[in-house]
């Protein structure tokens, strides 16, 4: 992927450099072409069948399939998309998790892959992730202090005698009371475990929290109140945010720009006024049909039509097409690329390239479902 030039204000992109809003600081992190392939290997029963001639093969799953993405400091970035279609994947792969099967992680202009030593160690502490279920990824053996404070000791931050009083200022500034720091994670809420679990990745003074599902175990008052955590601290802390949630009305909430995954692609890309105002691609316009919403005009509730398609075999062209109602030859065959459709916005769809153009971009664009 070529870079947009640093210091310049970035300017909508192409397919290659996907643009990153008007006016926004040069890209903390791109991505360009990144691959993620999981792969099944055959079993013993399975490599027996094919000594007497089954012909099985080991099964590909491609969770992220050529993705390219800038993210600009101090943005928030949505990752939507049903169930199955990478946005966890690709979630792991930015925050180091995941290496990538294919394509270049940067941070700050410089590939992650080719870090080492301290740059590498300091860019891991840079991306942090915060996962959906706080209890899952706590030790409920350990105090919230050690919790917290153990990877800023373990990395050198601070010395371990001054544990207490840096867990309690990181405790402060997500809203718990440090003085609750010697108790464990069972004692607390399901609100006070997630603030707990963004306290242990504030505490190694990251730049970017990729945040998978963080909110989705809470009751909606409480996802409220976290979310506005996140967003008080993106401005405290001048953090970047990449959001991952299949929960629509979040992402609005809290994004600058979102990004529709499908099977592995992103298939849209852009403002989130411009997305939920009038999406370009027939997929989001689809999973904004499914959310029911307060403003008239977009109260009718359909269905996404059928099943996402398996990731072990993914319909050829554009796989969306089996459930768009408007795909026609060419989205069979051909590949949409992710491009400049105006203002900004990116989509993959080729309607916007027929003569009579994109219907979903007209007045009283059809419901899709
Ligand atoms: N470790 C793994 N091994 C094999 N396949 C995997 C692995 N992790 C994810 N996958 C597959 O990769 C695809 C993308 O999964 P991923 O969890 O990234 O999607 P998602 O959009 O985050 O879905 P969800 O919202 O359900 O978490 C799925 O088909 C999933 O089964």
């Amino acid at each position: 992927m070529t870079t947009q030039a640093d210091n310049n204000p970035v300017k909508a992109g192409t397919a290659a450099s996907p643009g990153i809003a008007p006016g926004a600081s040069a890209p903390i992190l791109e991505l360009g072409q990144v691959h993620k392939r999981f792969v099944r290997s055959l079993d013993m029963a399975e490599k027996i069948a094919n000594l007497f001639g089954a012909g099985l093969e080991d099964q590909v799953v491609r969770a992220v399939d050529d993705v390219n993405l800038s993210v600009a400091k101090g943005e928030v970035v949505g990752l939507v998309g049903e169930s199955g279609c990478g946005k966890s994947t690709l979630g792991r792969v930015i925050a180091g998790i995941l290496e990538a099967s294919a394509g270049t992680v940067k941070y700050h202009g410089k590939e992650v892959s080719k870090m080492v030593g301290t740059e590498r160690r300091a860019t891991d502490l840079a991306i942090q992730m915060i996962f959906q279920d706080p209890m899952a990824s706590l030790n409920p053996r350990m105090r919230v202090v050690d919790i917290i404070g153990e990877a800023p000791v373990v990395h050198g931050i601070i010395r371990r005698n001054e544990i207490d009083g840096y867990v309690s200022e990181v405790m402060r500034k997500v809203g718990l009371d440090p003085a609750t720091r010697m108790r464990y994670p069972h004692q607390f809420s399901g609100g006070q475990r997630a603030r707990i679990g963004i306290a242990r990745a504030l505490a190694v003074n990251p730049k970017v929290l990729v945040c998978d599902e963080s909110t989705a175990a809470l009751d909606v008052s409480i996802q409220a109140q976290v979310l506005n955590l996140f967003m008080d601290l993106r401005r405290e802390l001048d953090l970047t945010y990449v959001f991952v949630s299949h929960d629509l009305g979040v992402v609005e909430h809290i994004s600058d720009r979102v990004a529709v995954m499908y099977l592995g692609r992103i298939v849209e890309l852009a403002g989130t006024d411009a997305i939920f105002e009038r999406p370009n691609h027939p997929y989001t316009r689809a999973l904004l049909d499914e959310v029911p919403r307060l403003d008239a005009k977009k109260k009718h509730f359909t269905a996404l039509k059928g099943e996402i398609p398996s990731p072990l075999t993914p319909p050829p062209g554009c796989h969306f097409h089996p459930r768009c109602p408007f795909a026609f030859d060419r989205c069979r065959q051909e590949r949409p690329a992710l491009k400049d459709v105006g203002k900004g916005r990116l989509s993959a769809c080729h309607l916007n390239d027929t003569p009579e153009g994109n219907p979903l971009m007209r007045e009283n664009a059809p419901a899709v479902g």
